[in-house]
């Protein structure tokens, strides 16, 4: 049986699953969905990716993990305009002591995402820092923090060399967890043949995938670490240090 495309059986059903899944599932606060439109039409404007942004339900899914997790600090690794962020923060929402810190390049996305932050905070809310550097000298400054919940969506050559700072530096608290986003890009990371038609886009789009290969066999083989791959949206990898590991 071919378990997907049994379940997921055309482009058009899928989309209608993933469009019901959204209007069953806990809504976003509005002013996140307002971000997400403010978000596109800067992206539009200003020659950036809309593509960038996390999809509507993996925005809600964000939320409610935080949620479910009862996280208090999370790290971000790939702000763009703050759209999961805000996510992570509506989710943390009356928390005590919470607090996000995420991390991107210098740039107009980071000036647009910091002042989302500003305008969207509330007393309620958990602050929002946004540190501006290469991820791999920005995240050895974080040393001596620990964070529950640690959202890697950044260069995805990055991810291996984030992993290790990550765990070298005990960012992650014991029982917290990593997601990481796009590890499964496209189905190249377990498809790069030419049944593929994304590989017609060049080696370049093949070659990120051998580095999410290389991040996806270091978490399953690593023995601090507990993981499951799910192929929801661009893949993602949720990665759980054990608690034995304290
Ligand atoms: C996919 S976007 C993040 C989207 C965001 N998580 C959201 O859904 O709202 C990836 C971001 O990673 C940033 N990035 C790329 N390389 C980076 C690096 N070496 N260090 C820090 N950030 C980087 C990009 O500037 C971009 O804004």
């Amino acid at each position: 049986m071919h378990f997907a495309t049994e379940l997921f059986p055309t482009a058009e059903v899928t989309e209608a699953q993933y469009n019901y899944a959204i209007q069953h599932s806990t809504a976003i606060a509005p002013h996140i969905d307002q971000h997400r439109a403010e978000s596109i039409k800067w992206a539009e404007e200003n020659d950036a990716e809309t593509v960038m942004l996390v999809h509507d339900l993996e925005a809600q899914m964000l939320f409610w993990f935080t949620r479910m997790m009862g996280v208090k600090k999370v790290l971000e690794i790939g702000c763009f305009t703050g759209y999961s962020a805000l996510c992570f923060a509506e989710g943390m929402k009356g928390v005590p002591d919470a607090e996000i810190i995420t991390l991107d390049l210098p740039g107009i996305s980071s000036d647009f995402a910091r002042a989302a932050f500003e305008k969207y905070k509330t007393p309620a809310h958990p602050p929002i820092t946004l540190i501006e550097g290469f991820a791999a000298e920005t995240l050895p400054t974080l040393a001596g923090k620990q964070f529950d919940l640690i959202f890697i969506d950044a260069d995805k050559p990055g991810y291996r060399n984030y992993l290790d700072i990550i765990l070298n530096l005990n960012l992650l608290v014991p029982g917290g967890v990593i997601v990481a986003d796009n590890i499964l890009r496209r189905g190249l990371v377990a498809d790069s043949s030419d049944r593929n038609p994304v590989t017609q886009e060049g080696p370049a789009v093949i070659a990120q995938a051998k580095t999410l290969d290389e991040f996806n066999k270091k978490v399953v083989s690593d023995v601090r670490l507990e993981n499951v791959i799910l192929p929801v949206f661009d893949g993602l990898n949720f990665v759980r240090l054990k608690k034995e590991c304290a």
